[in-house]
């Protein structure tokens, strides 16, 4: 088990690399994050950035050619990015639980969703069947499946999109992992149910003292649910922290711009200011800082060199020029 003293998901330097006929690409490049347990750490960034990447990095869930080419993944301790196949298999289901964005891709729509529980808590908490099947009920129950008792022999297809999601987090904490990777896990949702979605995740990993690495797009969502939010753009981090220092006072001009083309509840107004231009290939980089031609603060340190690291710069923001809220100033 882990002490509370030890992050649940510590990853250092972690480089993914897909081989093309047009060169090495580096979807994941250098990103290093820990994940306490009961916190949740959201991954944001536009379409492209490498958010899915760097969750199934983690998860051992990389499609080939895509391939873990440098740094270290710890999950309660335990290196795991250098396990077989088969022995991160074990450990999903287990150790991590998962949430994509369609709930059929952990659901098996020819089997009632209490099988695909109960079989799930045999594998992995070692019970007999009545057990795992009483466990598989109460399961449902604190996700807010009506009726669990009942409804525990229906299949996928016979629950609505945001039932069916709420199935998939009952299966994803149904062995009692420590870390849960959500990959938008409520795109494909009504934005009425979406928040309720968040808020049973939020209190679920929180009541259980679950690590969740939540990968979004949407800043609103980030705005609810995380404790952390970890920036990426072009397979690299731009900025990590609080969210609530990250949202009020972004340091990366990236981040400023994001939240300038967000409408936010909490701000009360729309504020549409897109970002101009779009993100570079991954093979065709520019060189110094990847953000720099669509930078309102570039200069010509901005456009030479190697890129800008966190570490490298000021802890927070991989940006040569971060901006500095006391300044006032505006992105
Ligand atoms: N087989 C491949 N060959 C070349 N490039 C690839 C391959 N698979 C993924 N990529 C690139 O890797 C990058 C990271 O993709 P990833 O899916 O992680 O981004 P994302 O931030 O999750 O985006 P989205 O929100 O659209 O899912 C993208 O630029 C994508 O084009």
């Amino acid at each position: 088990m882990s002490d509370r003293t030890q992050p649940t998901l510590s990853v250092r330097k972690l480089v993914v690399e897909i081989p093309t006929r047009h060169g090495i690409l580096r979807p994941v490049d250098q990103v290093s994050y820990d994940i306490q347990p009961g916190e949740i750490l959201g991954v944001v960034g536009e379409s492209g950035a490498g958010k899915s990447m760097a969750g199934n990095a983690v998860i051992g869930l990389l499609s080939p050619p895509a391939h873990i080419a440098g740094g270290e993944v710890w999950l309660n301790g335990n290196r795991i990015d250098n396990l077989s196949r088969g022995q991160m298999r074990r450990k999903r289901g287990r150790e991590v639980g998962m949430v994509f964005q369609d709930p059929l891709t952990s659901l098996n729509p020819l089997l009632p969703i209490g099988d695909q529980l109960t079989e799930t808590i045999i594998e992995h908490l070692k019970v007999g069947k009545g057990e795992a099947r009483r466990r598989a009920i109460a399961a449902l129950e604190e996700v807010g499946i009506p009726a669990a008792a009942e409804r525990v022999d229906s299949y996928p297809h016979e629950f609505s999109g945001g039932m069916r999601q709420r199935v998939v987090i009952a299966l994803a904490l149904c062995a009692e992992p420590t870390l849960v990777i959500a990959d938008e896990p409520t795109t494909a949702l009504d934005v009425s149910v979406q928040a309720q979605i968040i808020a049973l995740l939020r209190r679920l990993c929180r009541e259980r003292g679950t690590a969740v690495m939540l990968v979004t797009h949407d800043m609103g969502v980030i705005a609810e649910a995380a404790d952390r939010v970890a920036v990426m753009y072009a397979g690299r981090l731009a900025e990590i922290g609080p969210v609530r220092e990250v949202l009020t006072a972004p340091r990366h001009p990236y981040t400023a711009g994001l939240m300038a083309s967000t409408p936010l509840a909490s701000q009360g107004k729309r504020r549409l200011n897109q970002i101009p231009g779009s993100m570079p290939r991954l093979g065709a980089l520019p060189e110094g800082c990847a953000f720099h031609p669509r930078c309102p603060r570039a200069a010509a340190r901005c456009a030479a060199g190697d890129s800008p690291h966190i570490d490298s710069c000021d802890g927070r923001a991989a940006c040569w020029f971060p901006i500095d809220a006391s300044a006032k100033e505006s992105a």
